[in-house]
């Protein structure tokens, strides 16, 4: 591709609470400028992965660079399309650091929703040009009338910069290409300066190794280059470059104001960091200064099914943590379940989608254990405050008839089913954001589970002290569906320091797995016998009680699955 006057060169983002229609858009946007044939099959080309298209949501950043003439002049438009849900809100965040402005798009029936506003601040704060864009007008409910009035009293832009389009018609959506080109500004940075990119999301490919998206904030660079990563200050020989458009199309070169892909012999996943920056090996640069590391709020321990699969899995997880940087790894094991790691999400779905990516994107089977939430503790004998409810913060009227409150919680409290419990308690209305509100003390105590006396280490809890009852009945309970009757009797208690708070029993019982061999055939006896003794592998053995590994799995893993 011949260089492109960065003057004729506009970045933007695709912003939007969850299902007002980004993707959708962005087919149309790419229909439009001739990146895709339009087509009744090109439906979210951009979720290209299968767990996006299986749960019908945006969960990577894509980019796509299209060309658009406007007034007899050539431009080049880099979109991102970025996912809605707050999960997978640091996606957008670094997302908004390759571009200039973005289009904030608000469903014409919902209105304002909580990602909105979320979304809306991101781009604010990186000081962008937001374009408001009224979505779904065609349906029978629109009311855009009201969306402009909430759009101006909630973020102070005039009503008259919002456009108001259909995205599944294609309606006014020329007005939103008109507006990118003449409201938002080109980047800054020229053909002249040395070479600058900055590493905005990556991935790992079998064959080439590490593939990074980058945006050229100066400079150009070309196949053969031998180029810098600030971070870890080594050098490499560029093999191929080129734009998303969205599929990787090779050019000879990309110059300041570009977003393309560039693939330089990186073959560990370590070497290739989200947010570094890349220099050309005789002209070094000052370093951009990348992203805040993303903060986890969810723990989940995640082991392979055997150990024998150890070494995969952990390239799998390497590979996949390059494509979701958001994830953080630490390595843990636990008795019952081995060798395994200890995982950080942004949220439940963060975490189920990273699992079902292991599964789809890596053939990985995995054990997830229960989420837990980060806890500090102060370890002294008294002056426990009082655990708190929720405390509510403030109340904006957003109109006549939405509210946005904000409120403090325990993460605990939210982290599980709170979203649907609210959901189906609003009839499906109201909608909810989170942010790390720091910690707060609470009554919180440990709890263990005993088998016959013998504390459980893998089982032991954090809970707050009004939950711990009803917790503790439910483990024994599960425990002791997954414990089989064994020649004694079993106590499975769950206790808070010495004092005991819920208790089962598993009646003694002797399998006499002979019992249905009558007769003396030996050698069916024998293998009933080798049988038990292989089913015994799979036990663990706590004091005198044998715990299949199964239970530990089922009292662990998340009660859905
Ligand atoms: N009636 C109508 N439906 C639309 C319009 N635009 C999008 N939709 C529908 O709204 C739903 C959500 O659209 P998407 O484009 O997937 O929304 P999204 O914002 O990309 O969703 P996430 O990426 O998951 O946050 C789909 O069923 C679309 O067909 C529109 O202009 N009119």
């Amino acid at each position: 591709m011949s260089k492109f006057p960065v003057d004729k060169i506009r970045n933007f983002c695709i912003i939007a609470h969850i299902d007002h229609g980004k993707s959708t858009l962005a087919d149309r946007l790419l229909e439009m400028t001739g990146a895709i044939a339009k087509t009744e099959k090109n439906r979210q080309v951009l979720d290209k992965l299968q767990v996006e298209r299986e749960r019908g949501i945006t969960v990577k950043a894509q980019t796509a660079s299209l060309f658009y003439s406007h007034d007899g002049q050539e431009y080049l438009l880099n979109l991102i399309d970025t996912p809605g849900h707050v999960d997978f809100s640091y996606e957008v965040s670094r997302s908004l650091s390759a571009c200039q402005g973005v289009l904030l798009i608000v469903d014409a029936n919902q209105g304002i929703q909580a990602q909105t506003v979320a979304n809306f601040y991101l781009a604010f704060e990186a000081q962008l040009t937001i374009i408001p864009v009224i979505n779904k007008i065609d349906l029978k409910n629109a009311d855009p009338e009201q969306v402009e009035s909430q759009i101006e009293k909630t973020f102070d832009i005039p009503r008259e910069e919002c456009v108001r389009i259909s995205a599944k018609l294609g309606t006014n959506v020329e007005t939103v290409l008109r507006a990118v080109v003449e409201r938002i500004p080109p980047p800054a940075g020229s053909v002249g300066d040395p070479f600058k990119a900055l590493v905005f999301d990556s991935n790992f490919d079998h064959y080439r190794g590490v593939v990074a998206n980058i945006a050229v904030f100066g400079g150009q660079v070309k196949k053969g280059d031998k180029i810098v990563s600030a971070y870890l200050c080594k050098t490499y020989e560029v093999n191929e470059l080129g734009l998303l458009r969205p599929e990787e199309h090779p050019t000879q070169k990309l110059f300041a104001g570009q977003v393309g892909y560039i693939v330089a012999g990186m073959k560990d996943v370590k070497e290739a960091q989200i947010g570094d920056t890349l220099y050309h090996h005789e002209q070094p640069v000052e370093a951009l200064p990348g992203f805040t590391p993303a903060k986890p709020m969810v723990f989940a321990g995640m082991y392979p099914v055997d150990q024998s699969e150890y070494p995969a899995l952990r390239s799998a997880i390497e590979r996949l943590t390059l494509n979701d940087s958001s994830v953080t790894v630490q390595r843990d094991s636990s008795l019952a379940l081995g060798a395994g790691w200890r995982l950080g999400f942004l949220g439940l779905l963060h975490m189920e989608v990273f699992n079902q990516r292991l599964e789809q994107e890596y053939n990985a089977s995995v054990v997830v254990t229960a989420p837990t939430v980060p806890f500090k503790a102060v370890l002294s004998s008294a002056k426990l405050i009082k655990g708190r409810r929720a405390v509510q913060k403030n109340m904006v009227y957003i109109d006549d008839q939405r509210v946005m409150m904000k409120y403090l919680f325990p993460l605990n409290e939210i982290v599980v089913d709170f979203y649907d419990v609210l959901k189906s308690m609003s009839s499906g209305y109201a909608s909810f954001d989170y942010e790390n509100a720091g910690y707060q003390a609470a009554d919180l105590r440990k709890m263990d589970i005993l088998l016959n006396g013998q504390p459980v280490e893998e089982l032991t809890t954090i809970v707050h002290r009004d939950r711990a009852y009803s917790s503790g009945k439910a483990m024994c309970e599960r425990l002791k569906e997954s414990i089989p009757r064994q020649m004694f009797e079993i106590a499975i208690q769950a206790a808070i320091g010495s004092k005991v708070i819920a208790r089962e029993t598993i009646k003694a019982y002797r399998k006499n797995v002979l019992a249905k061999c009558y007769g003396g055939d030996i050698t069916r006896k024998m293998k009933l016998l080798k049988k038990q003794a292989e089913g015994k592998k799979k036990m663990r053995r706590i004091g005198n009680v044998d715990v299949p590994k199964d239970a530990f799995i089922s009292v662990l893993k998340r009660k859905d699955k």
